[in-house]
């Protein structure tokens, strides 16, 4: 049976990624945004607690099981800032453009570039599911000042991998969902989900 799940995000990269990595699973996929739910506050300091008020709100709003994602670049230089208001850094929500800029200046004269990004996914069955599915994963690299690449999105031309030799937006989809946070957090929580199923 192909199970209904909300998207609870209007981040069209995001929307992108989550359809990659979902298509292998039985989930029919529905964006919040095709169900007219807009977004939500995200008040809270740490992305757990954004991404679960993300996902009971689209749940709420659909009467469907919902996952949501809050997530951020940590620099280290900076005591992790932007983190959890990685997508307002520079004042406008999603002002993608601004947000770089903004990081790059205020690493200026920092030796240190280390950084990381997070992802907290949260899915609930319905908007009062006592048991949440809760996973974070994180994915370290260096903030570089040139810009490089034009896939991905967000600071994905500036989020440097040492080890492949590129910046994210340098990778090809697939590959940045074979190792990124949130590839790697929503393998967990589809093995959550599987143990979950097993039982049932
Ligand atoms: O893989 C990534 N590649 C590049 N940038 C990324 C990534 N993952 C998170 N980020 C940045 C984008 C945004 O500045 C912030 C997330 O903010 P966050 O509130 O979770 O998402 P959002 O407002 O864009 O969409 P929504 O809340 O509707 O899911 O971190
Ligand atoms: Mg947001």
């Amino acid at each position: 049976m192909v199970q209904k799940l909300v998207l609870a995000s209007n981040n069209a990269g995001k929307v992108r990624e989550f359809q990659e990595l979902l298509a292998p699973f039985h989930f029919q996929v529905i964006p919040q945004g095709e169900l007219g739910i807009p977004a939500v506050e995200e008040p809270h300091h740490t992305f757990i607690e954004n991404a679960l008020a993300k996902a009971r709100h689209a749940s709420a709003m659909s009467g469907l099981p919902a996952l949501a994602d809050d997530s951020g670049i940590c620099a280290h230089a900076l005591d992790g800032a932007p983190g959890v208001y990685s997508a307002r850094y520079a004042g406008l929500d999603g002002d993608n453009a601004a947000n770089n800029q903004k990081l790059i200046a205020a690493l200026q004269g920092k030796a240190n570039r280390g950084a990381h990004y997070v992802c907290a996914l949260v899915m609930v069955n319905s908007t009062n599911d006592p048991e949440p599915l809760i996973v974070q994963a994180r994915w370290y690299g260096q903030i570089v000042d040139e810009p490089q690449g034009d896939r991905g999105f967000g600071y994905d031309p500036h989020f440097f991998i040492p080890e492949l030799g590129k910046t994210v937006a340098q990778l090809e989809p697939a590959e940045k969902n074979q190792i990124s946070h949130r590839g790697q957090a929503l393998r967990e929580l589809i093995t959550q989900l599987q143990v979950r199923a097993q039982y049932a």
